[in-house]
């Protein structure tokens, strides 16, 4: 039988999802070697895709084809209200829904996340996509820590702040979570959404649901380094403190859009600290935390 020398959108995102977890190169060649793949064809993509090149490439056609967006959550206008503070809105991109907000946090806000955090900060983990479990991989090479929902009157009032902005209710957000890369630190192109079909998404999703949507505020301005990149749209977020990227990626039928791929830059000077809110598709419990 002749051997697939072509790589369809589930192949690609099926090597990009393995590598941030860690995977081995020649495990993942193996893989493919044995479900058709020519070998050569198979080492020279994921040895392209492993430094991060073929990541600029669209995905096949017909896999984003498929999902169709429900409209837009995030509040139009360029200027957002919520109820302490209004938010700039400084770009819209529609397909899929990605903005930046400005000022979403005032800088006393981001030092005293930073200052709450510094010393409880643990070496971070990512879902486990066979048993749902959390694990720690070389791709994402950060630290955090996490704030319940409505922990104290500090965090509870950004947690309305938030859901505001993010058009959700507070209950279905998770914690807010706060990461920080020393130099040299990344996370690797991934998904925020757990990947349909796989079995740990299935217990990911027993609580609340899919993740709807993410905001990821900056905590500080990064020397150098350190952009929140979308390979399959041409997007390159410069950390900027207080400011936020936001976006939405699944739909009420629950499927998933895979122009969302999006990482965190190696930090190449200086230190860099963010926070994210996920939301959830319905009431995800103000005490079910990771
Ligand atoms: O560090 C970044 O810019 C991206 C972080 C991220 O994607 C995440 O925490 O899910
Ligand atoms: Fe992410």
């Amino acid at each position: 039988m002749e051997k697939h020398t072509r790589l369809n959108g589930q192949w690609h995102d099926w090597i990009v999802h393995n590598l941030a977890r860690g995977c081995a190169v020649p495990a993942l060649v193996e893989d493919m070697c044995r479900n058709g793949f020519e070998p050569a064809f198979a080492r020279d993509t994921v040895a392209a895709l492993a430094r991060g090149e073929a990541l600029a490439s669209a995905p096949a056609a017909a896999d984003v084809a498929g999902y169709v967006a429900d409209p837009p959550r995030l509040p139009a206008g360029h200027v957002i209200a919520t109820h302490d503070r209004d938010v700039r809105v400084l770009l819209r991109v529609a397909k899929p829904m990605v903005a930046v907000l400005d000022a979403v946090l005032s800088d006393a806000e981001c030092d005293e996340l930073i200052r709450r955090s510094a010393d409880k900060l643990q070496r971070s983990t990512t879902v486990d996509p066979v048993h749902g479990g959390y694990e720690v991989i070389a791709a994402r090479s950060s630290e955090g820590t996490f704030f319940p929902v409505n922990a104290d009157d500090f965090i509870a009032r950004l947690d309305r702040r938030l859901a505001e902005l993010m058009n959700c209710p507070v209950e279905n957000g998770e914690g807010l979570q706060v990461l920080h890369y020393g130099e040299g630190g990344e996370y690797q192109p991934h998904f925020d959404y757990f990947t349909p079909g796989d079995p740990g998404s299935e217990a990911q999703m027993v609580v609340g649901g899919q993740r709807v949507s993410t905001l990821l505020i900056y905590l500080n301005d990064v020397a150098q380094g350190g952009a929140t990149v979308f390979p399959r749209l041409g997007l390159r977020v410069a950390p900027k403190k207080g400011m936020a990227v936001y976006f939405e990626y699944s739909n009420r039928e629950g499927q998933v859009d895979p122009l969302t791929l999006h990482g965190g830059e190696p930090v190449e000077k200086g230190e860099k600290w963010i926070i994210t809110k996920w939301m959830r598709q319905r009431r995800y419990g103000l005490a079910a935390q990771p």
